[in-house]
């Protein structure tokens, strides 16, 4: 890959401010954020530091009160709803960490919904064509192609971990979000979770934004962002500023 691809940013922010009540109390204000396509970014922060916030705003679940926010070139606020649960779906995987695997539905069933949302294509048909990606994605994640016909609600947590990802990954997304994905893991599961995640992003160089309190995670990845450096209310937090007594 050359230089100039590497340094793609595809996703900017320019004075990004959010609140969840129009503007009186500001839960986000950003005033410079880029990330690169490819960059593995691990976002750590207290407790409230709009983590979780910052990726709703990421993945389009929310939009900004004001500023510019621009995810793989598109400014999210002017898509309508429809196009941009299109955009969601293809362009960005999540894993969250309840991992909302839908419990009474089989695992493949639970793929393919994902797969169904970004294409629009005809369930039966998206089946054939799509069999063999979620078989080598399965197996990829050392899990046995019988799991497909589970339902989801029977599985392990490490076993649904690794089923999420095969979800969030089956669309080849240019980006993909994980919020405290290994939270419920052990350290050796934690590892091969982690082992697994990299190895699929990294060849199909897809851009990873990482939330996560475990700083025993941090090496792993190229970039750092701290929230009380990004988000300037967290900042003020921190330094006692917002304190109600
Ligand atoms: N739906 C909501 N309505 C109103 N306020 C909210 C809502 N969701 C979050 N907040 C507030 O926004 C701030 C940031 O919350 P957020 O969940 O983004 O933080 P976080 O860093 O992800 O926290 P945690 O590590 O505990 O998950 C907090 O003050 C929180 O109370």
């Amino acid at each position: 890959m050359s230089n100039s691809a590497k340094l793609e940013e595809i996703i900017q922010f320019s004075n990004v401010r959010f609140s969840y009540d129009r503007g009186q109390t500001l839960v986000l204000d950003i005033p410079k954020w880029q990330v690169h396509r490819g960059q593995h970014t691990f976002i750590s922060g207290v407790s409230g530091s709009g983590k979780s916030t910052l990726l709703n705003l990421l993945s389009g679940i929310t939009a900004p009160d004001s500023g510019e926010l621009l995810v793989l070139g598109q400014r999210l606020n002017d898509l309508s709803a429809r196009a941009l649960d299109r955009f969601r779906a293809q362009k960005v995987g999540v894993i969250f960490q309840q991992l909302n695997l839908i419990p009474y539905l089989s695992v493949l069933d639970n793929i393919l919904l994902a797969a169904y949302f970004a294409n629009k294509t005809q369930k039966s048909k998206l089946k054939t064509d799509l069999q063999h990606k979620i078989q080598q994605l399965i197996e990829k994640l050392n899990l046995p192609i019988s799991i497909l016909s589970r339902q989801a609600s029977e599985l392990s947590v490490g076993q649904q971990q690794r089923v999420a990802i095969v979800r969030a990954m089956i669309n080849e997304p240019e980006i993909l979000i994980a919020d405290e994905p290994t939270s419920a893991l052990d350290q050796q599961s934690k590892s091969a979770f982690l082992k697994l995640l990299f190895e699929l992003v990294k060849t199909t160089n897809c851009t990873l934004l990482f939330v996560s309190h475990d700083q025993s995670l941090v090496e792993q990845f190229d970039s750092v962002v701290e929230m009380s450096t990004l988000n300037q209310i967290a900042e003020q937090a921190e330094n006692g500023a917002l304190n109600v007594y």
